[in-house]
């Protein structure tokens, strides 16, 4: 598995040219990414290609490897984002969100010029939430009010606790998680923009109709998959 992430990281930097504005996504796949971009610009095969973080992660990993970042209010344009997904839906609907970084990644993604999406096929799937719940990004005081009003759409809600901290998992604009399981997700963008619609959401993890080019590592090679 680690090898397929290793494979489409590799690939997505045949979409870098010099003098470009990139969006660094957050997770594992990514991160071999932002580690193989650094050794790039470290040995001077491409220049003056500067980082925008979608989180702390991004931005350290960024910072280890030599990747230069700037702020997304520093720059006018995001040329390309790189990001994994926890799922990819055949309209190339996505889940993301896994890492709590999602309402970063949902705004630089959105803003890129290209949006292109590493993944191995395990996440592949014929709907969304058929593995993973959506994650929401919601105002700590709210995430009771929340949990209730999301039972509407036939869904359960459930707080996201950490693992290395006690208590609920706080965000990088320190918020809390709600990781919400749908009985069927028929209209991911329907969903989408209903879920931002309830007082207190920040933003939630379904990415509709944003991702341009979706990488996939597969044991027969990396395969391209585009809207
Ligand atoms: O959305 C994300 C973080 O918020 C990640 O991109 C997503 O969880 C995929 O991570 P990985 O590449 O580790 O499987």
């Amino acid at each position: 598995m680690e090898e397929l992430k290793r494979s489409v990281a590799r690939e997505a930097l045949k979409f870098i040219e010099d003098d470009m504005i990139v969006g660094l996504g957050t997770g594992s796949t990514t991160a071999y990414f932002i580690e193989y971009l650094g050794k790039l610009i470290m040995e001077e095969e491409l220049e003056d290609v500067y980082g925008v973080p979608t989180s702390y992660q991004a931005r350290l990993l960024a910072l280890e490897n030599g990747v230069p970042v700037v702020g997304l209010d520093e720059v006018d344009a995001i040329d390309i984002a790189v990001d994994g997904a926890d799922e990819v839906d055949p309209h190339l609907n996505l889940i993301k969100g896994r890492g709590a970084a999602l309402t970063m990644e949902k705004i630089i993604e959105y803003r890129a010029g290209t949006f292109l999406v590493l993944v191995d096929e395990s996440k592949l799937v014929e709907r969304l939430g058929q593995k993973v719940p959506v994650p929401i990004e919601v105002i700590p005081a709210a995430w009771r009010a929340i949990a209730e009003e999301i039972e509407v759409f036939n869904a359960t809600a459930e707080l996201r606790m950490a693992s290395k901290k006690d208590g609920p998992v706080v965000t990088d604009n320190g918020n809390f998680i709600l990781d919400a399981r749908f009985h069927r997700i028929d209209d991911p963008l329907d969903l989408e923009i209903e879920l931002n619609n309830i007082p207190g959401v920040v933003e939630n993890g379904i990415f509709a109709d944003i991702a341009d080019i979706v990488l996939v590592g597969t044991r027969e090679g990396v395969k391209r998959l585009e809207r």
